[in-house]
């Protein structure tokens, strides 16, 4: 096997030799060897072990073909601490920095994450190389009740989140809800041992797992979703603050994971994280933000925050051309800002 040292140079002789001959631009793509030639070894991605975090991996590395990769598993500290609130753990960051920082001391080439998992700012030298297209980004009553209108007065519903905790005291009041933590299969034997009438998951991961299971996506217009769910972010090291060979295998593994990018999931993420960095991005406070094109360039932003037991609640909805997503964010969290009375609402 060439190594891909060589074969740069060998594709740089025959680019050379093209371009002396007078060979035209079509000739030269088709000279061109598959990506796969980049990597002696593989392309390695960073995952989180859990199986959610290792089918979402999966999905990039099929997405990757031609190009050859592996998934290298890292346990998180979000993975080891369960019986906590992810908030007292040290936020949506503890998902993240093993991955980062495997990135970073160059033992993985990119890392996959659920990208509602991820800070507003994220490494420096680091950057998002694709969102890829969004899966569904709805919430899911998993149970035997069909929606929760029927959970009984009182019912015991399982969530960790913030957000589905004061949504769902915002609309009943009445229901108690238990802390759940967790990888999703052990979340799914906690409600068959019966510690709680329903629990709240997210369809994508429902999705993604393929489980076989009774659950029921819920209205978006009682239960809007945070920034980002349901969307793949795939990290990698900023290639152009790399030098020597480091730059020339950053530039391949660049140019292997743009291609995955979904223009219009990226920018719907774009509109809602923006918001969401603008308000508070330390997930302490209970957001929804959750972005949608009306049409080819128009993006429709629904945004809402929410008093941790959901007594106060206040939404906004706003439109803006599509080239305007970060705008778009910021105008929703302005005007969120100001319905709540200030900064003082955000816990
Ligand atoms: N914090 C856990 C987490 N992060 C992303 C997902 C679901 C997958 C996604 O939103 O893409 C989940 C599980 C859940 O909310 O049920």
């Amino acid at each position: 096997m060439v190594s891909w040292r060589k074969q740069m140079t060998l594709d740089f002789l025959a680019f050379f030799w093209a371009m002396q001959a007078g060979v035209g631009a079509l000739d030269m793509a088709v000279m061109k060897p598959d990506a796969s030639y980049f990597f002696a070894t593989p392309l390695v991605l960073a995952s989180r072990a859990s199986t959610l975090a290792m089918a979402q991996a999966e999905l990039v590395r099929v997405a990757l073909k031609p190009v050859a990769s592996r998934i290298e598993p890292f346990t998180t500290k979000g993975d080891l601490i369960l019986d906590r609130p992810l908030v007292e753990v040290g936020g949506k960051g503890v998902f993240i920095k093993e991955l980062e920082r495997s990135l970073l001391a160059g033992e993985s080439d990119a890392a996959v994450h659920s990208m509602k998992d991820m800070e507003s700012d994220f490494a420096a030298g680091t950057m998002i190389g694709a969102v890829l297209p969004r899966e569904d980004r709805r919430d899911a009553l998993v149970g035997s009740y069909a929606d929760l209108d029927a959970l009984p007065d009182g019912a015991i519903v399982g969530t960790s989140s913030v957000r589905r905790r004061a949504l769902l005291l915002h609309h009943r009041p009445d229901l108690r809800i238990k802390l759940l933590r967790g990888n999703i299969n052990k979340r799914i034997a906690k409600l068959n041992q019966g510690d709680y009438d329903a629990i709240i998951l997210a369809v994508a991961g429902l999705k993604r797992l393929k489980l076989s299971l009774d659950y029921t996506p819920l209205d978006e217009k009682l239960m809007p979703t945070a920034a980002a769910q349901g969307a793949l972010a795939v990290q990698l090291c900023d290639p152009s603050l790399a030098q020597g060979e480091k730059a020339i295998r950053q530039q391949a593994v660049f140019d292997a994971i743009s291609p995955l990018a979904c223009v219009n999931s990226t920018i719907e993420v774009t509109a809602e994280r923006a918001m969401l960095a603008h308000l508070d991005g330390s997930c302490h406070t209970p957001i929804a933000a959750s972005a949608r094109f009306v049409d080819d360039k128009t993006l429709r932003l629904d945004g809402m925050v929410l008093s941790s037991d959901g007594s106060a609640a206040f939404r906004r909805t706003m439109t803006a051309s599509k080239d305007e997503a970060v705008a778009l964010g910021i105008k929703v969290g302005v005007a969120l800002l100001d319905d709540a009375g200030g900064r003082g609402f955000l816990a």
